[in-house]
């Protein structure tokens, strides 16, 4: 039998599929195959979800694995910081381990066991790294400019300023208003930068920040390969950075940052060295489901044999999402 499990960040909803357990590996076409599958809302299983987290062996010094991202429709992304966290801690349990790093596309990055944030949640630190502004990494064209920082862009919106950021993944980011938060912008200009465009040729994670208080942010992300979703952590790392450089009176560096979501709540840590950043991502890493099929299946994509049990530590994280909203009131 293999084994799936069905994980969350910040309500950011994966499954994990961990290769070195299987007789034999899947292939590249069938890991796409299975993910475009199993994360459909209405073919797939447990609702579906934003994409498959896939962990291997790695032979990079001090890393206990590497996490290879699969989104929704069959895209690669280069990081996922909801999904590293939830990958962190199978490989933490997995090999009895608190603290270590992860292979990810990009870079090896350090991870570690943190205290919970609520009784029952399993909270992880990630980092979020490399960072980049410039117009190679993320790619973007017709910019008008080499970097993209708190600048109008009138083909996006008439009134709004934009900063664009690799972590290294793509993101757009505005801070904006409650009312234009919650208005059809945000998923009118994800749509349109995540096709065929004159601006952003990989697509681009768009986020939209409204500014709560000091070191408080509400983020609203529209990811590329995937749609709105109720967190993105790279998003929301990346929106901290841009919080601290923009912002300066209402953010600071080094502190810790809270982050609402639509799925809840993380806390994020910038550091600035001399000019070159780096974001701490903190948040639950919570297994909802554990899914058995036989390993044959997999390849295959079938999942009608998929046996599949409830872990009960929902409802710890649904506790913690309840009182942050008793805390707001
Ligand atoms: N939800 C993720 C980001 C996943 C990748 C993204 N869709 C992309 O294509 O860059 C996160 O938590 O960071």
């Amino acid at each position: 039998m293999a084994q799936l499990l069905k994980v969350h960040g910040s309500q950011n909803q994966f499954f994990i599929l961990d290769q070195t357990e299987l007789k034999t590996k899947l292939s590249q076409a069938e890991l796409v195959a299975l993910t475009k599958q199993i994360t459909d809302p209405t073919k797939g299983l447990l609702d579906g979800a934003d994409g498959v987290l896939v962990i291997d062996h790695t032979d990079h010094a001090d890393a206990l694995g590497s996490m290879q991202v699969i989104n929704t429709d069959g895209s690669i992304a280069s990081m996922c910081g909801n999904g590293l966290r939830t990958v962190s801690r199978y490989l933490a349990d997995k090999y009895h381990q608190d603290a270590f790093k992860v292979e990810t596309m990009d870079s090896d990055l350090a991870v570690h066991r943190e205290t919970s944030l609520a009784p029952g949640v399993p909270t992880f630190s990630v980092e979020i790294s490399p960072v980049t502004f410039n117009k190679e990494s993320l790619p973007f064209k017709n910019l008008g400019g080499d970097t993209l920082v708190d600048r109008k862009v009138p083909a996006f919106a008439k009134d709004l300023t934009f900063t664009a950021i690799a972590v290294p993944n793509p993101h757009l980011i505005s801070f904006v208003s409650e009312d234009v938060l919650h208005s059809d912008l945000l998923g009118r200009l994800g749509r349109s930068l995540n096709q065929p465009n004159n601006y952003f040729p990989d697509g681009v994670n768009v986020s939209f920040a409204q500014i709560l208080d000091h070191n408080q942010l509400f983020v609203r992300t529209y990811e590329r390969g995937v749609g709105f979703t109720n967190a993105c952590g790279t998003g929301m790392s990346a929106t901290s950075l841009a919080f601290c450089l923009n912002h300066p009176n209402e953010a600071d560096f080094e502190e810790t940052i809270a982050v609402y979501n639509p799925g809840g709540m993380v806390k994020t840590r910038v550091h600035d060295d001399d000019g070159s950043y780096h974001i701490d991502l903190i948040g639950n890493a919570t297994f909802t489901h554990q899914i058995d099929l036989p390993e044959a299946d997999l390849h295959v994509n079938n999942l009608t044999r998929a046996k599949i049990s409830d872990t009960g530590e929902q409802i710890d994280y649904l506790n913690f999402v309840n009182n942050l909203k008793q805390q707001e009131v």
